[in-house]
């Protein structure tokens, strides 16, 4: 009974937590009847069985009055739950304000992604459940400190990790066939947020964690060995940290590069992370040069690679398997909403098992601020041969300019690393 009527008038929600107090009072009660998040496989939800994928979530970016019956009133905020895109709108359940149905215009609303919550406090994106326990009981957190972070093993759900006196419990938020979220069955809520402010006052979540800069590392941690290469940005070296680690180093240039701008794009790839993108080990930034630290792929770029004897010798299926990983690494910005600019087979890079990952791919976003340098005006620094049209002579970047970038690194993979269009002068 008491779920059921949670479920179907969340609106009264005031009034069920009078009839049935809310099952976990006080301080945190990790007995509570909950979705305990278990080391390693998170649990299924146990109701319902088919939640909504997360493309299915919308939120209204601005009010909108229903004109016909057909049509829902939202105001900003409203999260909704999409049956069906139709046209211009979509067919929605409104899940915030009391439950009803409607076509909202597609342009009042925006998807529900992750990122969507990147600028909350509480929010860590890409940080694993040992991650989030470490932080939770770094210095400068206390009990009740907490965290919301992508479920690692459920994708589109997400994970509440709360730190308890000495020890982190970790529980699974998860979404009802509706959309709703909860932690606790039958305790239904239409949005992260709501949720949030509800166990802030039963389970005295007390602020959120303060995040420690695991990346920031003292520059004597390293010492570069030999000299890799060079790029725009600066020099990188092969280098061995803390005595031991093998690491690409990168150099930043001071000189080209506006500190603040170069803070943000760090930010940026620390929040990225995936098998196919060249992973961040460490940041040094206080101070220049400032170094980026990234995993050592001892192939070098897939360029200079598919050129050598050993790439020449390749199977076509293998040089397919180098561009479904690029394909991968670049789906994953795409999902994230990070356009590369300046995606070519010198910034793959490949490692001892032939595994490809794309690198450069925060750096390139700077650009933007670069436009003295990079605009079609002064035109030469721009690698023409990759752009898109509309972003060599209008600085138009955007997921299709990078789709265009792919099919000519799609040349240098099964033309063995060839330049293209070779017949035109000037490189690249
Ligand atoms: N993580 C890494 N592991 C091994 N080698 C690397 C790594 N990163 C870069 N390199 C080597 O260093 C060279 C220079 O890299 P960098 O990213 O600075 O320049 P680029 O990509 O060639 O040019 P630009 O940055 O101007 O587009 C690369 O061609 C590659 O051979």
């Amino acid at each position: 009974m008491e779920p059921f009527l949670r479920k179907r008038l969340t609106f009264l929600s005031f009034f069920w937590d009078k009839i049935w107090p809310a099952g976990a009072p006080g301080f945190l009660d990790p007995d509570a009847d909950l979705e305990p998040e278990p080391a390693g496989v998170e649990p299924p939800a146990a109701e319902p069985c088919s939640p909504p994928a997360p493309a299915q979530l919308f939120r209204a970016l601005c009010d909108f009055r229903a004109q016909s019956a057909e049509e829902l009133s939202v105001g900003r905020g409203d999260r909704l739950y999409a049956l069906r895109e139709q046209g211009g709108y979509i067919f929605a359940r409104r899940l915030s304000r009391p439950p009803r149905t409607g076509l909202v215009p597609i342009t009042c609303v925006t998807r529900v992604t992750p990122e969507a919550f990147s600028d909350q406090p509480w929010y860590f994106s890409g940080i694993s459940r040992a991650e989030a326990q470490q932080l939770l009981l770094s210095p400068g957190n206390a009990p009740g400190a907490f965290l919301v972070r992508p479920s690692e093993s459920s994708h589109g759900d997400f994970s509440l990790s709360v730190r308890a006196q000495a020890k982190v419990h970790h529980y699974r938020i998860s979404t009802a066939a509706d959309g709703s979220l909860y932690l606790q069955k039958g305790q239904l809520f239409p949005s992260l947020e709501e949720l949030l402010a509800y166990y802030k006052v039963h389970w005295q979540l007390i602020q959120p964690c303060v995040p420690q800069d695991k990346w920031e590392r003292p520059r004597s941690e390293f010492t570069l060995q030999r000299k890799l290469g060079e790029g725009y940005f600066g020099e990188v070296w092969e280098g061995l940290w803390l005595g031991s680690v093998p690491v690409a180093i990168k150099v930043i240039k001071p000189a080209d590069m506006k500190l603040t701008d170069l803070a943000q794009e760090i930010r940026t790839l620390k929040s990225l992370r995936h098998q196919r993108l060249i992973r961040l080990h460490a940041v040094c930034s206080a101070g220049v040069p400032v170094y980026i630290v990234t995993e050592l792929m001892r192939r070098g770029s897939l360029q200079a690679f598919l050129g050598s004897p050993e790439g020449q010798a390749l199977s076509p299926p293998l040089l397919l398997t180098f561009a479904c990983q690029v394909a991968e690494g670049m789906s994953y910005l795409e999902e994230r909403h990070i356009v590369h600019r300046d995606l070519a087979a010198r910034n793959v890079l490949v490692g001892d098992d032939l595994a490809c990952k794309v690198a450069d791919f925060g750096l390139a976003r700077l650009l933007k601020v670069r436009d003295d340098i990079y605009s079609p005006s002064r035109g030469s620094k721009i690698p023409v041969k990759w752009t898109a049209p509309e972003a060599a002579h209008y600085c138009v970047y955007s997921q299709k300019s990078d789709v265009w970038s792919f099919g000519v690194l799609l040349y240098e993979v099964f033309t063995y690393g060839q330049c293209p269009y070779e017949v035109l002068a000037g490189e690249p």
